[in-house]
C-alpha cells in the first residue's frame, strides 16, 4: 500500500491538484468505537501545529506530500483508490473538510483482512472541498472522468439503494450488534443508502421477496448466513418475474456459521481466509464497492414430502440452490451441529468429530453428467462429434478403477430391458456369467496395467457397447486416455501394478467363487429352494469380502493407523480447542478406525438394516439386497452385504450422538428401483427404449415440466416409489412453497420418477460416506472444499467418498480442505469430479439431505446447474458486469 518512494504524479495524470491542511487523523482499525466528530477527526492537535500538504487526485491514487517534512515522518504517501470506500464532505456547521474512509489490508492473526483509516484534510472552501468529494466519489462509481472534467456533484449517479435483510438470530445472534458496529457505518461512509429489515421467523425473508418491487433496490444484502440467501434466491424464482427478478444483484455479509458464499468471495478477491469479524469486514469493504458477477443456479428436484396423514406422495419439489447439495456425512454434520450454534463456525469443527467417531455409511445409487467437451472451432462451427460416451473417468475415480468393477450401472438399462423380457432364472443366470467374464476381463486388463502401466477407465454402461469400448480401452492403453471428464487417469502408478499383482493372487481365491456361484446356479435349476440359494450367495459374498478386503482394507487400515496415530495430538488440540463436551468424543476418536471396526461389528451401514417404528430390526429383502449387490460396482466393500446385526449406531452399549436422524426415520425399506423391479415392466421411457435417443428432453404428456397437475405426479407410479422419510429438525413445521416446474425447465434431466438416460450418464452404486455437491469454492468460510469452483464456471463440484475410508483419512481429508489441498489426498475411497447434472437416490431408509445447508425431504433428488443466472456482489474482483 505505502510505497518507500512513491513518484509523484506526471501533470498529464493529475485530474485535481489542491493544497489542505491537515485535520487529526483516525485509526480505529475494526474495532467497535466510532468517531463522534466527522470522520473520528479532531483539528490537529493544538499542541502540534496543523501541517500542509499538497494533494493529487490520479484515475488510480491519490498522493499525499507533506509540504513541510517533520523528522521521522513520511514525506508522501500514496493512497489507492482501490482501497478506498468512500468520501464525504461533512455539511457546516463542519468546517470544510475532506474526509477519507479508507480499508488497507492490514496483518492479523489469521490472515490480511481490511482495517479502518480516516483521514480528513482540511481544504480552504467549501467549494473545493465538495468539488474533491465529487471527483473522489466519481472514481469510485466508475463515472469516465479527465483532467478537463469540472467536478460536482450534478455528475454524480443517484447514491445507490440496498434491501439488508438481516436475521438476527443467525450464527452467534450477533447480526444486529454487528451491523450496528460494522455494517452500518461502512454502507453510509459508502454514501450508499438502505432499508435494513430483520426477518421475523422462517420463510419471512422469502415471502417479502417474492412481493416487494424489486426496482427500487440496487441490491438486496443478506446479513446472516447462507440459509438467508438460500430463501431470498427462492423467492426471487417464485415471482412472475422471475427472469428479469433474478438478475436483481444479491450480496452477502456474513454472519451465519458457515458462511460458505462469502468464503468463496474473501478467497475470489485475493484475500487470505478468515472468520467472523475480519470476514465481514473484507466482505462489507467488497459490497460497498460494489462489482458484480454472474453466479450459477442448480435447479434441485427433492422427493415431495408426505402430507400429513396421507399415505400419497404430492409432487416433487423443485428449487434452486447456490452452494450446494450435500448427503452423508456432510448433512450430518450440518445439521446435527445445530446443537452446538454458540461456538459459532467451530460447531462444525466438534460436529466433524463426533460424526467421524461414530462414522456411518449410506446405502445409495449416485448418477451424473459429466460436462460434454463439445467446444465451437475458431469459425463457429461444431468440431466433428465425439463420442459422447463418458467412458474414462477421472483421475479421482481412479479408486474404483482399481476395484473390479465391470460397469457402472444406469437405471432401467438395455440390460435391465432385455432381462424383463426372460425368465427370471435365465436373467440371473445371465447376469452372472456376464459378471464372471467381466470380472475376468477385468482382471486381465489390471494385469496388463500391473505389467507395463496404462490406463484406467470405468465406462458408464450399457452392455450394448460394451466390447466397442474395451476395444477402445485396449488402444487406450498404449497412453492415450479420458475424453470427457476433467482429468486423465493415466497414472495409475504402482498403486495398480500392485493391485494387478494381488488380483492374481485374489484369482484363485475367485475362481473356487465362481464355481460356488455355478453350483448355487444348479441348485437353483434343480428346483431346491431360490431363498436357499441366494443366501447362499449371499454368505459367499461375506465370505469373499471378508479375506479380499481383509487384504485391501487391512492394508490401507495398517497405513492409516500410522498416520491416526500420527495426527493424535492434532486432533486432541482440537478436540480441547473446541471446548467439546469432549470425552466421548476424545474416545470415539482413539478408537480403532471404522475398517477394523467394520470387522468386528458385523454393520455400520444403513442400509444394511431397517428398522420399524418399534425400533425392532428385520434384514433387507435378501433377494432385492443381494441383486443390489450383483449390480454394484462397490461388491467388494466390506459393507455391500452384511450379516443381520445392529447398526453401530443402534448399538445399545454405544451412545447414539444424534437424536435427530432417529426423528427422521421411516419405517419403509429402501426404494425399489426400476432396474431392480421384477414386478410389471416399468413404463418404458424414450431413454429406455433406445440409449442413444435424447427425446426425453422434450417435455411429455404426464411429466413434470408439462403439466404441474398431471395425475402421474400426484400418484407415484407404480414401478417407482419415492421413499420419503418425515421431515424432522427445524424442516418440520416449515411451509413450503413448491416452484412451478414450467418456470425453467431442466432439459438435461428426465423427470424424478422416470429412469436416467444410460447414454452419456456415469452411475455408482454401493455404500457412500458421503455425497457432496458444490458450485461455490467454499463449504464453509474456512473449508476450501472445491478450489476450482468459479462462480460462474457451469458446474457441479461432485465429491464422494465410499464406505471403507478409514476415519484418519477422512480427518485428513478434511484438514486438508482447510488448505483447499484434499485433493492431493490419496484415497480410492475419495472422488471428485464436475458434472451438469446428476441424480442421487438414497437406498437407506434414514439419512439426511440438504440444499444450500437446508434440510430436504429424504428420498430421490436430483439437480441440474444453469449458468450464470444470478448476479453476486463481489467487489473489484473479476470482469465486472455491472456496477451497483
Ligand atoms: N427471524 C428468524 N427466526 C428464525 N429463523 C430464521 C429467522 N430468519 C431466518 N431464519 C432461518 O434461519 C435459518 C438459518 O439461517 P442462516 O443460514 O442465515 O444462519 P446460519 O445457519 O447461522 O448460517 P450458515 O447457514 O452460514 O451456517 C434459515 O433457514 C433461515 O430461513
Amino acid at each position: 500500500m505505502r510505497s518507500p518512494e512513491p513518484l509523484p504524479p506526471s501533470p498529464e495524470e493529475a485530474l485535481l491538484h489542491g493544497q489542505f491542511a491537515s485535520w487529526g487523523s483516525g485509526s480505529n482499525g475494526n474495532n467497535n468505537s466510532r468517531p463522534s466528530s466527522p470522520g473520528g477527526l479532531s483539528p490537529a492537535g493544538s499542541s502540534a501545529p496543523a501541517s500542509n500538504y499538497a494533494l493529487t487526485l490520479t484515475h488510480s491514487h491519490i498522493h499525499i506530500q507533506r509540504l513541510s517534512p517533520r523528522p521521522g515522518k513520511e514525506a508522501r504517501l500514496l493512497l489507492p483508490i482501490s482501497e478506498l470506500l468512500g468520501c464525504s464532505c461533512p455539511r457546516l456547521p463542519a468546517p470544510p473538510l475532506l474526509v477519507l474512509y479508507w480499508y488497507p489490508p492490514g496483518k492479523r492473526r489469521k490472515g490480511v483482512s481490511r482495517r479502518r483509516q480516516v483521514r480528513a484534510f482540511l481544504a480552504e472552501s467549501r467549494l473545493e472541498a465538495e468539488r474533491w468529494s465529487a471527483a473522489v466519489q466519481c472514481l469510485l462509481r466508475d463515472v469516465s472522468v479527465t483532467a478537463n472534467t469540472e467536478f460536482s456533484r450534478s455528475l454524480l449517479p443517484r447514491s445507490r439503494r440496498l434491501l439488508l435483510l438481516v436475521n438476527p438470530f443467525s450464527g452467534r445472534g450477533q447480526a444486529m450488534q454487528w451491523c450496528q458496529t460494522h455494517i452500518l457505518p461502512m454502507i453510509r461512509e459508502a454514501n450508499i443508502s438502505y432499508n435494513l429489515i430483520q426477518t421475523e421467523r422462517q420463510n419471512h425473508a422469502r415471502e417479502l421477496i417474492r412481493d416487494i418491487p424489486l426496482l427500487e433496490w440496487d441490491g438486496i444484502i443478506i446479513v446472516s448466513g447462507d440459509g438467508l440467501l438460500h430463501e431470498v434466491i427462492n423467492g426471487l424464482m417464485e415471482r412472475p418475474d422471475w427472469e428479469q427478478a433474478i438478475k436483481t444483484p444479491v450480496g452477502i455479509l456474513p454472519c451465519g456459521s458457515g458462511n460458505a458464499l462469502a468464503g468463496s468471495i474473501n478467497h475470489y478477491a485475493g484475500y487470505d481466509m478468515c472468520l467472523r469479524e475480519p470476514l465481514l469486514l473484507n466482505c462489507c469493504f467488497l459490497l460497498c464497492r460494489g462489482g458484480v458477477r454472474p453466479m450459477d443456479l442448480v435447479s434441485v428436484t427433492t422427493s415431495p414430502a408426505l402430507a400429513n396423514n396421507s399415505s400419497h406422495a404430492a409432487a416433487p419439489r423443485r428449487l434452486f440452490s447456490f452452494l450446494s447439495v450435500a448427503w452423508g456425512f456432510v448433512s450430518d454434520v450440518d445439521i446435527e451441529s445445530e446443537r452446538y450454534r454458540g461456538l459459532g463456525s467451530a460447531r462444525f469443527t466438534l460436529g466433524t468429530l463426533v460424526r467421524i467417531a461414530s462414522l456411518r455409511s449410506y446405502k445409495g445409487r449416485l448418477s451424473f453428467l459429466p460436462p460434454s467437451d463439445v467446444t465451437k472451432s475458431s469459425n463457429g462451427t461444431p468440431p466433428p462429434p465425439k463420442r459422447p460416451l463418458s467412458r474414462s473417468i477421472t483421475k479421482g475415480l481412479e479408486g474404483f478403477c482399481k476395484m473390479p468393477i465391470h460397469r457402472t450401472c444406469s437405471d432401467m438399462g438395455i440390460n435391465e430391458q432385455r432381462s424383463l423380457r426372460k425368465g427370471d432364472g435365465e436373467r440371473e443366470r445371465e447376469e452372472r456369467q456376464r459378471e464372471r467374464d467381466e470380472r475376468q476381463r477385468e482382471r486381465e486388463r489390471r494385469r496388463e496395467r500391473a505389467r507395463g502401466g496404462g490406463t484406467g477407465v470405468v465406462r458408464a454402461s450399457s452392455l450394448a457397447e460394451d466390447r466397442e469400448r474395451e476395444m477402445e480401452a485396449e488402444e487406450d492403453k498404449s497412453g492415450t486416455c479420458s475424453e470427457s471428464n476433467e482429468r486423465d487417469v493415466c497414472n495409475m502408478g504402482r498403486e495398480e501394478r500392485l493391485e494387478g499383482i494381488q488380483d492374481e493372487r485374489e484369482d484363485e481365491e475367485t475362481t473356487e467363487q465362481d464355481s460356488c456361484e455355478m453350483d448355487e446356479d444348479d441348485r437353483g435349476r434343480d428346483g431346491e429352494g431360490s431363498r436357499d440359494s441366494v443366501e447362499g450367495g449371499g454368505v459367499l459374498d461375506a465370505k469373499e469380502l471378508g479375506e479380499r478386503d481383509g487384504v485391501d482394507m487391512g492394508q490401507e487400515a495398517d497405513e492409516e493407523r500410522g498416520g491416526y496415530q500420527d495426527r493424535l495430538p492434532e486432533t486432541r488440540q482440537v478436540v480441547r480447542k473446541n471446548s467439546a463436551p469432549s470425552s466421548q468424543i476424545a474416545d470415539a476418536l482413539l478408537s480403532p478406525p471404522l475398517s477394523q471396526e467394520a470387522d468386528s461389528n458385523s454393520s455400520s451401514s444403513y442400509g444394511v438394516e431397517d428398522t420399524d417404528l418399534n425400533e425392532t430390526y428385520f434384514p433387507l429383502d435378501v433377494a432385492r439386497e443381494r441383486s443390489l449387490t450383483i449390480s454394484s460396482p462397490f461388491r467388494h466393500s466390506p459393507f455391500s452385504y452384511k450379516q443381520k446385526g445392529l447398526d453401530l449406531n443402534q448399538n445399545a452399549s454405544r451412545p447414539r450422538p444424534l437424536s435427530l436422524l432417529q426423528h427422521s426415520n421411516s419405517n419403509s425399506l429402501p426404494p425399489k428401483l426400476p432396474s431392480l423391479s421384477l414386478s410389471p415392466t416399468p413404463p418404458s421411457s424414450p431413454s429406455c427404449a433406445s440409449p442413444h435417443s435424447s427425446s426425453y428432453l422434450a417435455p411429455r404428456p404426464n411429466t413434470p415440466n408439462s403439466n404441474l397437475t398431471s395425475p402421474a405426479l400426484r400418484t407415484p407410479s407404480s414401478s417407482f416409489n419415492f421413499d420419503i422419510a418425515e421431515p424432522a429438525g427445524p424442516f418440520k413445521n416449515r411451509p413450503f412453497v413448491s416452484l412451478p416446474f414450467d418456470q425453467l425447465g431442466d432439459d438435461l434431466l428426465p423427470p424424478l420418477d422416470q429412469p436416467i438416460p444410460t447414454r452419456d450418464w456415469v452411475t455408482i452404486e454401493g455404500d457412500f460416506v458421503l455425497v457432496l455437491a458444490l458450485y461455490q469454492s467454499h463449504l464453509g468460510a474456512d473449508l476450501h472444499a472445491a478450489p476450482q469452483a468459479r462462480f460462474d464456471d457451469g458446474l457441479i463440484h461432485l465429491t464422494f467418498v465410499r464406505a471403507g475410508i478409514s476415519r484418519a483419512t477422512l480427518l485428513r481429508l478434511f484438514f486438508a480442505m482447510e488448505r483447499g489441498t484434499h485433493h492431493s489426498v490419496s484415497s480410492p475411497y475419495v472422488s471428485h469430479v464436475t458434472c451438469k447434472a446428476f441424480r442421487l437416490q438414497p437406498l437407506s431408509t434414514r439419512g439426511t439431505l440438504t440444499v444450500d445447508g437446508e434440510l430436504v425431504p429424504y428420498g430421490p433428488l436430483q439437480a441440474q446447474v444453469h449458468p450464470s443466472m444470478a448476479r453476486l456482489i463481489v467487489g473489484d474482483s473479476g470482469v465486472k458486469v455491472t456496477r451497483l
